[in-house]
C-alpha cells in the first residue's frame, strides 16, 4: 500500500486477490485507487464515482475534483466532520485494475481481453479494499449516475455495512432507453477504423471515442439548456453547440481509455438490482437503513418519474426533485439546489 500525506487529504492504493467475478472469472490482483479527505478518526462517507469520474473527487486547490462544490470543510459534506473517500472503480482507468492494467497471464495490458464486469464486482471490490483499509463501517454510501447504481448494490450487499444511502440520478434498473443510446455509443467506437477489435494502435486518435462521448454529453443535457447557451450561434461556418460537442469529444478522447469505456457501459447495462431478488420491486424492500433519493428535471436516462417510485418502495426513504436544465449532469453542478438536502440527510 502507498500513501502520499498532504494535510489530511491522501490519495494512495490499495491491493488484494484473487478477486472472484460475477462472470465466473477470476482476477490474481485487484488494485484500486483511493482519494480520502477528512480526519482518520472521523465517521466515513463512501463516495461511488460515475462512468468517466475518478476518485479525485475533492482533489486540492490547485486541482479541485469533480465534487470540490459539494464536499470539502464547510460544505455540504463538511470534511471537517467526515472522512470521504472514493475509490476509482474496478474497470476504471485512473489507475485501478482495468483494460489498461497488466494482466499477469500475458505480462502485456488486458485492453480487450479485459473481463466483464458488474455493479456487483464493483461494489465486493470496493468493500474488499475497505477492509484492506481497516474501514468496516460507513456513515453513508453517495454516489450519482454509475455511482448511484453502486450505492443501491450497497444497501443490499452489504446491509451492516452503512448507515444510510444517498443516490442521486439513478433507477434501479437500467433502462432500455439507457441501453440504447449505450449501444450507439459503443458501435461508435467499434466502428472506428482504427478500432482492431480494442488493440488499436497507440498513435491513433480514436475518432469513435469521441462520437461516443458527444452522444453521451446530448443525453446528460437538456434541449432548453442548449438553445439558451448557443441559440443556432455560428463560429465561423459552424454552429457552436458543434463545436462544443467536438470541444468534448476530444477533451474524453484524450483522458479516457476506450475499453474502458466499454467496460463501464457494459456493466451500467446489466444493472438490475432485482436481479435474483425476485425483481428491483422486491428487492428495494430489503433495504435497511434510509434511503435519499434525488431526481433532476430533464433527465433523459434516469427518469424522475423512476426513481420517485423507487423511493416509494423503499420503508425508509426520502425524495427530492431538483428543477434544473442541466438534465442529468446537474448531480455535477449547481449545488446550491440540492446540497442542503444532502447535509440534512447526514445530520
Ligand atoms: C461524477 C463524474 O464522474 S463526472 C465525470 C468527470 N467529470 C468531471 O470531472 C467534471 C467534468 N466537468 C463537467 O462535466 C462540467 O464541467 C460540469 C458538469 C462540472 C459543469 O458543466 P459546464 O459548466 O456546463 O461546463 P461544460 O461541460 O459545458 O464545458 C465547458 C467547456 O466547454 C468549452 N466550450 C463551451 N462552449 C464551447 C463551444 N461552443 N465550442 C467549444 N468549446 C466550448 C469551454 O471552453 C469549457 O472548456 P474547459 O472544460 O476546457 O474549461
Ligand atoms: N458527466 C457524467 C455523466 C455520466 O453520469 C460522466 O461523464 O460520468
Amino acid at each position: 500500500m502507498s500513501k502520499t500525506l498532504i494535510k489530511r487529504f491522501i490519495t494512495g492504493c490499495v491491493s488484494f486477490g484473487p478477486f472472484h467475478l460475477t462472470s465466473g472469472e477470476t482476477l490474481e490482483r485487484v488494485t484500486l485507487h483511493y482519494e480520502s479527505v477528512g480526519p482518520a478518526s472521523a465517521p466515513v462517507i463512501l463516495v461511488c464515482h460515475a462512468l468517466t469520474g475518478n476518485h479525485y473527487t475533492v482533489g486540492t486547490e490547485d486541482n479541485p475534483g469533480w465534487w470540490d462544490g459539494l464536499i470539502g470543510t464547510n460544505k455540504y459534506i463538511d470534511t471537517d466532520k467526515f472522512q470521504v473517500i472514493t475509490f476509482n472503480v474496478l474497470g476504471g482507468c485512473d489507475g485501478s485494475t482495468g483494460p489498461t492494467s497488466l494482466n499477469p497471464n500475458t505480462s502485456e495490458n488486458y485492453r480487450a481481453d479485459f473481463p466483464a464486469i458488474t455493479i456487483r464486482d464493483m461494489v465486493h471490490a470496493t468493500h474488499q479494499a475497505l477492509q484492506e483499509l481497516q474501514i468496516r463501517k460507513l456513515a453513508a454510501v453517495i454516489g450519482g449516475s454509475l455511482g448511484g447504481m453502486q450505492v443501491l448494490e450497497w444497501g443490499l450487499l452489504y446491509p451492516a455495512v452503512t448507515d444510510k444511502l444517498i443516490i442521486l440520478a439513478a433507477t434501479p434498473v437500467f433502462s432500455d432507453y439507457g441501453i440504447a443510446f449505450n449501444h450507439i455509443a459503443s458501435s461508435a467506437i467499434k466502428a472506428d477504423r482504427n478500432w482492431n477489435d480494442g488493440f488499436y494502435e497507440a498513435e491513433f486518435d480514436l475518432k469513435g471515442l469521441e462520437i461516443a462521448r458527444m452522444i453521451g454529453m446530448v443525453t446528460y443535457r437538456s434541449s432548453d439548456l442548449f438553445s439558451s447557451r448557443f441559440n443556432r450561434e455560428k463560429a465561423n461556418d459552424d454552429y457552436r453547440v458543434s463545436t462544443y460537442l467536438d470541444y468534448q469529444g476530444e477533451k474524453l478522447m484524450r483522458r479516457f481509455d476506450p475499453n474502458s469505456y466499454l467496460t463501464l457501459l457494459n456493466a451500467m447495462n446489466s444493472h438490475d438490482v432485482g436481479l435474483n431478488r425476485g425483481g428491483w420491486r422486491q428487492a428495494v424492500k430489503n433495504y435497511q437503513c434510509p434511503l435519499l433519493t434525488i431526481s433532476f428535471d430533464n433527465d433523459l436516462i434516469y427518469e424522475p418519474k423512476q426513481i420517485k417510485e423507487l423511493s416509494e418502495h423503499v420503508p425508509d426513504s426520502f425524495y427530492y426533485h431538483v428543477q434544473t436544465d442541466f438534465g442529468h449532469d446537474g448531480f455535477l453542478t449547481q449545488f446550491e439546489r440540492w446540497g442542503h438536502v444532502v447535509k440534512e440527510f447526514l445530520e
